[in-house]
């Protein structure tokens, strides 16, 4: 698999964003995209994932056949349990009903959620319902995973708690793109790509 950015910049009519981007990210590895609020992390991110084409340069994109998105809001299905939110992937992904339950306990565990397993999606709490999201996106063993602020709806110390089990979800053939304004989340990714450093006039 290979994904990497090559002289890519962006901007929206005259308002250019960021400009000579180059950048490889490597699978297995967590990648933390930072910069003031309008920078372009969320324009970065659907570039990245080719939702939209880069104003200059390119993408390069091999063999990146699955990709996943977990937004800042959690979205589930309201009545299906918790467990039920990350067992289902494992079936769709061919596992026997006994060995998807198993593996989405196991889930649940690592991403501090055993407790909440048979609530409904729609009892759950906020940090909760994002740590069921990115249970369920590694369930999902998607190439690429983009995480857009996982915190930015959370308190601080349920923040924490996602931090703590972020890099969870980074397995040796997925790359881990988290946009964040969050210190914490930065500091929990393996790398740091700061959009500052790429403003034009820098
Ligand atoms: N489709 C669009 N057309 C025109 N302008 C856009 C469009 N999408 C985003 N923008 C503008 O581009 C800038 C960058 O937006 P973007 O959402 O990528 O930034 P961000 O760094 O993710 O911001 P935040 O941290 O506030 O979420 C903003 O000023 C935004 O208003």
């Amino acid at each position: 698999m290979r994904l990497a950015l090559e002289d890519v910049g962006h901007a929206y009519g005259d308002a250019s964003l960021f400009h000579e981007l180059t950048w490889t990210f490597t699978p297995g590895t967590s990648y933390a995209i930072t910069g003031a609020s309008g920078s372009g992390k969320s324009t970065l991110m659907a570039i990245i994932s080719g939702w939209i084409a880069p104003a200059e340069g390119r993408v390069l994109r091999d063999e990146v056949d699955s990709i996943s998105w977990v937004f800042q809001n959690p979205f589930g299905v309201p009545r299906r349990t918790a467990v039920d939110h990350v067992s289902y992937p494992f079936v769709a992904r061919g596992f026997t009903g006994e060995e998807a339950d198993q593996r989405a306990a196991q889930l649940l565990d690592d991403f501090e959620l055993s407790h909440v397993a048979d609530r409904q999606f729609k009892h759950l709490s906020g940090g909760e319902a994002q740590r069921l999201m990115l249970a369920r996106a590694t369930a999902v063993s998607p190439d690429l995973l983009l995480v857009d602020e996982p915190t930015a709806q959370l308190d601080r110390a349920t923040a924490r708690v996602v931090n703590r089990v972020l890099s969870n979800v980074v397995s040796s053939e997925t790359i881990v793109i988290v946009a964040t304004h969050d210190e914490e989340t930065r500091d929990a990714c393996d790398a740091h790509l700061d959009l500052t450093s790429y403003l034009k006039g820098n």
